[in-house]
């Protein structure tokens, strides 16, 4: 009679053991115990147990439990997957260090900068001028501007730049709103919430909308206003330093304001490929012109 498959402990597989019922016992990956056993277990009769202990000490993630079987005990051994499944299977965990890398490196920086988090931060003093930026950048202002110039224009071609400001103001809301909805990243914990006039999915801070609202409205009027370069170096100052006062508030982490740099940038890309005109959308400007 062949002798059952013993894990690394000497136990036979497919034994209760006690350990086995914790998410955090070795078995599911806190000694990386298990892991072990995954790779052993898939190895076939040929195959080299030193092999596969080394292929799986060479990855620190896997000690962590983040291996796609973790979930399972060592009641629940696999039926010999094929060997090549489980080197694919390390791969990504190598992703996965340098995203949790990047994070904490993103989390760290992010707590070094929130100098005005608070009034008795070390830059508490800077706040109300952060504050006044922050004003510069939302959504109301600029909403409620482009449509009192929209209403005082008088010529066609005020109003076609006017009317795509509207649109890409809108699409900024739409587009930061539903990542915000699905990423679901809480705001910093050192971030005191207020806020002028936040909507529900303000309470994330994933990407920041005053970011992308700073691309797109800069880059919008780059493209679209004939400026002096001091006047053009301002707007670009304007939108970076925006940018970093989220950070520097406490609102957003750096990642936050670097993707919302990149999105809002992009999002001009779109307003200008869906560029609206009286030609490609009459009815917007015959219905403007009845108002
Ligand atoms: C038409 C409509 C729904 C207008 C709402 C405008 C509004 C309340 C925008 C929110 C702006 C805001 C507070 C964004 C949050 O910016 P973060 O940089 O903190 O993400």
């Amino acid at each position: 009679m062949p002798s059952p498959r013993r894990n690394l402990e000497g136990r036979p597989l497919g034994a209760s053991t006690s350990s086995s019922s914790s998410p955090s016992s070795p078995a599911h990956g806190g000694g990386g115990r298990f892991e072990f056993q995954s790779l052993l277990s898939s190895r076939g009769p040929g195959a080299d147990p030193t092999c596969a202990r080394l292929r799986a000490s060479e990855s620190p993630v896997h000690r962590r439990g983040s291996f796609p079987l973790a979930g399972t005990g060592p009641s629940q051994a696999p039926s010999a997957p094929p060997p090549d499944e489980d080197l694919m299977d390390l791969n990504p965990s190598f992703l996965g260090i340098a995203l949790r890398s990047l994070l904490a490196i993103d989390l760290w920086l992010s707590k070094k900068l929130g100098v005005c988090a608070g009034e008795s931060s070390s830059w508490g003093s800077v706040r109300p001028l952060m504050k006044l930026l922050e004003i510069s950048g939302h959504g109301i202002p600029w909403l409620l501007g482009t449509l009192y110039c929209l209403s005082r224009s008088d010529s066609w071609a005020g109003r076609e730049v006017l009317m795509n400001l509207l649109f890409a103001l809108l699409l900024d809301l739409l587009l930061v709103g539903l990542i915000k909805g699905l990423v679901r990243r809480r705001r910093p914990a050192h971030n005191q919430m207020d806020m002028f006039f936040t909507l529900s999915v303000d309470k994330y801070s994933f990407p920041s909308g005053h970011s992308t609202r700073a691309a797109l409205v800069s880059r919008f009027i780059l493209n679209h206003l004939v400026l002096a370069i001091p006047l053009r170096v301002l707007v670009v100052l304007w939108a970076f330093i925006l940018g970093l006062s989220r950070v520097m508030l406490g609102r957003h982490n750096v990642t936050d304001v670097a993707f919302g740099f990149f999105l809002g940038y992009m999002q001009y890309s779109i307003v200008d490929y869906c560029w609206l005109s009286p030609h490609n959308a009459p009815f917007l400007f015959v219905l403007w012109n009845q108002h």
